[in-house]
């Protein structure tokens, strides 16, 4: 297994304020990974520091190849046509692939003549995004790429990103807050919270070792032998979502967890860490 992104021990402050803390994750190469966490959580400084646009002040970025980052703010000029983005793009980076710059555009139906601030918002991503990826880098990193999109266009991004990723050996790295978007998409999970990395890893594996536990009242350590991340009590059951399989007991009912509410519990449950060996935290 590649790992096509890996940070060891990443710190990050500005002036007195710690952003990141001690992160330390490993990204397996040809991943789809999804970076969600609440606002603050430090993941536009994780992004920044992974494409090198900020320096740790302590631990270490190592990328196998070349990142190509999208910030949140699409960067593009609103005066340029697209061709003329495209044009801009040619001339700034020495490896672009023209062809396939113009042939995403025309398969998406983007006219070349019309102005970037003429496009709808879905538009200027897929431009943003096409500019990204026509410099054929090795890591894609994107922040918040879905953020003002409706439904339909946030769709219709994630779906063109998979046919890019289909097509090349591409490590893809995407941060939201909207945990359905990424699901039929991603393939790995970072929970970052409070400038920590709090989960990270393959999305089906975290599923398959979660569970919803239900069963009496006011027993929160649930079932012998649960690990929880999170207890919810009511009056008259105790909802649990367990890492591991707990013993068989007839108190308690079970079910997988959804990745939503995988990650709602470990985001209202900050102690709580889902990582891998070695260096991982049981929660
Ligand atoms: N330029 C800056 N100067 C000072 N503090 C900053 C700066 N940028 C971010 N921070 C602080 O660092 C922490 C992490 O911010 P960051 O933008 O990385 O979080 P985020 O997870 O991307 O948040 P959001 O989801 O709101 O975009 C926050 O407490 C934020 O206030």
């Amino acid at each position: 297994m590649t790992t096509a992104l890996r940070t060891t021990g990443l710190t990050v402050r500005y002036r007195r304020r710690r952003a990141l803390h001690d992160c330390s994750l490993a990204l397996p190469a040809g991943r789809v990974a999804a970076l969600v966490g609440p606002n603050g959580a430090g993941k536009t400084t994780l992004l920044h520091t992974v494409a090198g646009l900020l320096a740790p002040d302590a631990g270490e970025v190592a990328v196998a190849g070349e990142v190509a980052f999208m910030a949140q703010d699409k960067p593009l000029y609103d005066t340029f046509t697209v061709a003329e983005t495209l044009t801009f793009g040619r001339r700034l980076n020495p490896g672009w692939d023209d062809a396939y710059a113009t042939a995403r555009l025309a398969g998406l139906g983007i006219p070349p003549d019309r102005r970037v601030s003429r496009l709808s918002g879905g538009q200027q991503t897929q431009v943003a995004l096409t500019v990204a990826l026509a410099r054929r880098p090795d890591l894609l990193v994107l922040d918040e790429p879905l953020a003002d999109l409706d439904p339909l266009a946030r769709h219709d991004v994630m779906r063109s990103l998979m046919v890019a990723v289909a097509e090349r050996p591409l490590t893809v790295l995407i941060s939201s807050h909207v945990v359905a978007d990424l699901r039929d998409t991603c393939d790995w999970l970072i929970v970052l919270n409070q400038g920590r990395v709090q989960v990270s890893g393959d999305i089906d594996d975290l599923l398959a070792e979660h569970l919803v536990l239900t069963g009496p009242a006011g027993s929160a350590g649930g079932p012998a032998g649960a690990r929880v991340v999170e207890s919810s009590l009511t009056d008259r059951r105790t909802r649990l979502l367990v890492r591991g399989a707990p013993a068989p007991d007839p108190r308690w009912s079970a079910r997988p967890a959804d990745l939503e509410e995988l990650v709602m519990a470990y985001l209202r449950s900050p102690e709580a860490a889902a990582l891998p060996a070695p260096r991982g935290v049981s929660a």
